[in-house]
């Protein structure tokens, strides 16, 4: 049964510039679920629609049956069940971490007040920073502390909008797991919004790809990236070249094989050292570049190199 249910909603901020068009979305209770988009294509919007901080124009919005209403129709906007963490943390920066987190409870009795602080302070490793100002602590930790303070009011939704965008890759790795782990445990429903398919990997199997205020496709990853619906799907995964000859037939670099002589026929034009392997550009005979990947890092610039794929990788559409 869906949890969260989003039915027909229609947004716009302008006349005849819709940024939601007839959106539609269920969630399952527990689940972790990625939202990928471009800039500009409504992912923003969308969360705060579900927040309950944004009006629609049309549609409903549902969290356990419950309907959410926006800002014109509810006196207070907004959810306690419902937290919404954004990228640039929003802490007072005079504050202490603790008095951070303890905010949103503060309508509450001192004692639940504080057993909800020590429990999350435990459970996101802030112990050693409680009584730290935000600037004292680096991004990371930060936005530890924010999602700490949204955790505070036992949500039962959780909606991150690109929440790690200003941390580097290794604190975003290890931020991202250790967060995944901890929903888990929880067992609270994420929806986390981001525009890079590396951190909405890592956070979750389960994807929704959406552009221009409409999901494109939707599923578990693996079948999104062995089957994409389109080009901009497929492409998101990785570069597409251009088989000859064919009409809307594509092959990845990864599920090419190079050899010394047979096969389609190119030319190395550039080599660019990458981790795992030297990715080349080569130039086929109708002049089209493609990218590919030598593993073995064998190819020099100018060298002729013969490409051969297996029958069934291709992608077409
Ligand atoms: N409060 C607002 N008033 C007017 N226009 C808005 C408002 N909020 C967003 N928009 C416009 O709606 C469109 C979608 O914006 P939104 O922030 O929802 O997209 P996004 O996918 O989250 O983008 P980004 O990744 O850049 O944050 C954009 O064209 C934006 O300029």
């Amino acid at each position: 049964m869906s949890f969260l249910l989003i039915k027909n909603v229609d947004k716009s901020y302008e006349k005849g510039k819709p940024v939601l068009k007839d959106f539609s979305l269920e969630l399952t209770k527990g689940k972790i679920t990625s939202l990928i988009g471009e800039s500009g294509s409504g992912k923003s919007t969308l969360l705060r629609i579900i927040a309950g901080t944004e009006n629609k124009d049309s549609g409903v919005v549902s969290l356990a049956g419950e309907n959410i209403l926006g800002p014109k129709e509810k006196l207070v906007p907004g959810y306690d069940e419902i937290q919404l963490v954004y990228q640039d943390y929003k802490l007072f920066p005079n504050s202490t971490v603790s008095e951070n987190i303890q905010r949103p409870l503060l309508q509450y009795d001192k004692e639940y007040r504080f057993q909800r602080l020590e429990s999350i302070l435990t459970l996101l490793g802030l112990q050693p920073f409680r009584d730290k100002l935000p600037k004292e602590l680096s991004g990371g930790q930060q936005q530890k502390v924010a999602i700490g303070r949204a955790l505070s009011l036992e949500p039962s939704l959780i909606l991150l909008d690109e929440p790690f965008s200003s941390l580097d890759t290794i604190q975003r790795r290890e931020l991202i797991y250790e967060l995944k782990t901890m929903f888990q445990k929880l067992n609270i429903t994420v929806l986390f919004v981001t525009h890079d398919l590396d951190d909405a990997l890592q956070m979750s199997d389960s994807l929704i790809i959406i552009r221009k205020g409409k999901i494109v496709q939707s599923g578990d990853v693996e079948s999104i990236f062995l089957k994409p619906k389109n080009l901009y799907s497929a492409k998101l995964f990785s570069h597409l070249n251009a088989i000859p000859e064919t009409k809307n037939s594509y092959i990845r670099p990864s599920d090419v094989s190079l050899y010394k002589s047979s096969g389609l026929k190119t030319k190395v034009v550039d080599k660019q050292y990458l981790i795992h392997y030297n990715q080349l550009t080569v130039e086929l005979a109708n002049g089209h570049l493609w990218q590919i990947e030598d593993k073995k890092r064998f190819f020099e610039v100018g060298d002729q190199v013969f490409l051969k794929w297996e029958k069934g990788n291709e992608i077409s559409f």
